[in-house]
């Protein structure tokens, strides 16, 4: 095993309000063949965090410390075209709708088939032998990637996103939310589909989600974030186990346990909210 992925004390802040720590001293490892999911309320900071990876953050954003480090290589010192190669390639990233981030006007098989031309030059036969196994590993029959995005339903179109993800056999996959926008029997088979594809690809997979019940089923370690920074973290089996933070025992008490033995409650956000009110700031 060989480490992927390590953020060491990643701060952001706007530009314009550099005392404001939108993520404050984020660390994390990943190592390949394995899942870390990053767990915390909207507005903590996963996105932030994990668009750093890929230096996408927006212009009115800075990285005010910290260094990734991916594949032994700092992010921070690569040039521009070092990125334009990393992202995409070495790196895939999928992202909550998949309708925003597909073109409707374009077929879905030219469109994976874009990522194939620009990233492994491939075109003719290739390309198209290359499109349909894509389509087939994902679970979605080779003939469809002639249909536009429209005619696929929600569960398709992230599957084809996750086809175009993997296209190149990234070795680091970031999927921010990827089932949020589904009914939960398809998000259920698209987790299914991410975790079979990240072990015969021995990728390393940084999933973000609200939801500890993801983190139960597919995470190997979790990191809790909370107001842009990490409460808590470690194997998803200490967490579970022995939450330590108010806010993760909070959360986890939303989920059913593991062997289903403790009833699914609804999130009482009043309560969670009284938590954390009573965190110090
Ligand atoms: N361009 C920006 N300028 C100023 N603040 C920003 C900018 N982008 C994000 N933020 C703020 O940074 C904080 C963290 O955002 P982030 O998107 O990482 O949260 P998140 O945990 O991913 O939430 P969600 O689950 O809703 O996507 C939020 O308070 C957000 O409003």
């Amino acid at each position: 095993m060989s480490e992927l992925l390590n953020i060491k004390n990643l701060t952001i802040t706007p530009k314009a309000a550099p005392q404001k720590l939108l993520v404050n001293g984020v660390s994390l490892t990943l190592e390949s063949g394995k899942t870390t999911c990053i767990v915390g309320e909207s507005g903590s900071g996963k996105s932030l965090t994990a668009l750093s990876i890929m230096s996408l953050l927006s212009p009115q954003l800075a990285k005010t410390s910290g260094q990734i480090m991916f594949q032994g290589q700092d992010i921070g010192q690569l040039s521009n075209q070092a990125l334009r190669e990393i992202r995409g390639k070495r790196i895939g990233m999928i992202f909550q709708e998949p309708m925003t981030s597909l073109n409707p006007v374009l077929t879905v098989g030219y469109q994976i088939g874009e990522t194939l031309t620009v990233h492994l030059g491939l075109n003719g036969r290739a390309l198209k032998e290359k499109i349909a196994s894509l389509l087939e590993q994902v679970g979605i029959p080779a003939n469809r990637a002639n249909s536009y995005p429209d005619e696929l339903s929600g569960g398709q179109r992230q599957r084809v996103m996750i086809a175009m993800s993997i296209a190149c056999e990234p070795a680091l996959l970031i999927a921010d939310e990827p089932t949020t926008a589904l009914d939960v029997t398809v998000q259920a088979q698209i987790l299914q589909l991410l975790d079979t594809l990240k072990t015969r690809m021995n990728m390393g997979m940084l999933l973000i989600t609200h939801d500890f019940g993801v983190v139960a089923d597919i995470a190997d370690d979790v990191v809790v974030m909370f107001r842009g920074e990490v409460v808590e973290q470690g194997s998803v089996t200490a967490v579970l186990r022995n939450p330590q933070h108010p806010y993760t025992k909070a959360l986890l008490d939303c989920v059913p346990d593991a062997e289903g033995k403790k009833p699914l409650k609804p999130i009482d956000y009043a309560w969670l909210n009284e938590i954390k009110a009573s965190i110090p700031a």
